[in-house]
């Protein structure tokens, strides 16, 4: 592709640009301004976030990209306020958040269902730890496993079920207290490429169903073009928005789409912008040269 096809594949078709006009018509849910983050501690400090600023709209799906050390668990972190940010704000339906609260959901890599509890007891658990009846939060469970397609297993244990089986349990146990935002951390990085491509067609039938915004960090350039409306890209050391790329792709996403100019154009701006070399200090070092080890006597290049 030349630059110039690469140019007017990333210019969304009209279809496109109707959509994402229309859900940029809808209420900002999520507004971040000049959000900073210093981590000081013995030695020196690290600056994971400087000035982050950008702003969601409900029903959303935002992914979030950058390389490695960019920030993006910091941010997550902040937003979910189990992280106190240095300075500026995240203001979630205009109040600012300073803690955890039920209207955030979050799903995160490790599966972090409790073990000791069933499946629907761990549906249950956040309707429970907020003042619902037993009674009400197991008929509230038991809809939730019917649309996550495991009411079989409502009475198995964590450790019975696969990878898939378990993320698809936290999801479930993370929306059914009906946040406004599900915040998710590379949710399906531990997953074999099969399950994981299934989850994300999952997510996105869930997604459309419920009224939610969902703030979706991932490495995988292929997984962040397939499920967003829009992609954030953090450059490294410290965190500093690069760009906010709109996806030129329509919805229904099918894995047919992965062969589109639109979806190869965007790939290739994603991994210009992520790999691009930056002028900052504390860039990598190159590893040094590796010497050969003594008893190795021939070699394999
Ligand atoms: N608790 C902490 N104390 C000190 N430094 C930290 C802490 N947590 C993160 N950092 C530093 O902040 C920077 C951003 O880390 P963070 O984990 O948010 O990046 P990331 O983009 O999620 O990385 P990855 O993609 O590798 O998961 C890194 O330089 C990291 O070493």
């Amino acid at each position: 592709m030349t630059d110039q096809e690469t140019a007017s594949a990333l210019d969304p078709p009209p279809d496109v640009v109707a959509r994402l006009e229309r859900m940029k018509a809808r209420d900002v849910i999520l507004r971040v301004e000049g959000l900073d983050k210093q981590f000081t501690g013995r030695g020196r400090g690290v600056k994971a976030l400087d000035g982050i600023r950008f702003q969601t709209h409900r029903r959303e799906f935002l992914c979030i990209v950058g390389p490695s050390g960019c920030g993006k668990s910091t941010l997550i972190r902040i937003l979910a306020g189990l992280e106190a940010a240095s300075g500026g704000v995240a203001l979630l339906d205009g109040v600012p958040i300073t803690g955890p609260g039920r209207e955030r959901g979050m799903v995160f890599q490790g599966y972090t269902l409790f073990p000791w509890l069933t499946v629907k007891r761990n549906v249950m658990f956040g309707l429970e730890m907020t003042g619902t009846g037993r009674s009400e939060a197991a008929r509230q469970a038991g809809e939730w496993l019917d649309l996550i397609g495991l009411s079989a297993f409502a009475e198995a244990y964590p450790h019975q079920l696969s990878g898939g089986m378990k993320q698809r349990v936290a999801i479930a146990r993370a929306l059914i207290n009906q946040p406004r935002i599900l915040l998710m951390d590379e949710p399906f990085a531990a997953l074999d490429a099969q399950t994981r491509a299934r989850m994300q067609a999952y997510l996105l039938d869930i997604w459309k169903k419920i009224d939610v915004t969902v703030i979706f960090i991932t490495h995988d350039l292929d997984e962040a073009i397939y499920l967003a409306d829009r992609i954030l890209v953090l450059s490294p050391h410290p965190g500093r928005v690069q760009e906010m790329i709109e996806v030129p792709l329509a919805r229904p996403r099918s894995p047919a789409q992965v062969q589109s100019a639109a979806f190869r154009a965007t790939k290739a701006r994603l991994e210009s912008l992520i790999h691009a070399p930056t002028s900052s200090a504390a860039e990598e070092e190159p590893y040094p040269a590796m010497p050969l080890m003594a008893n190795v006597l021939d070699t394999v290049e």
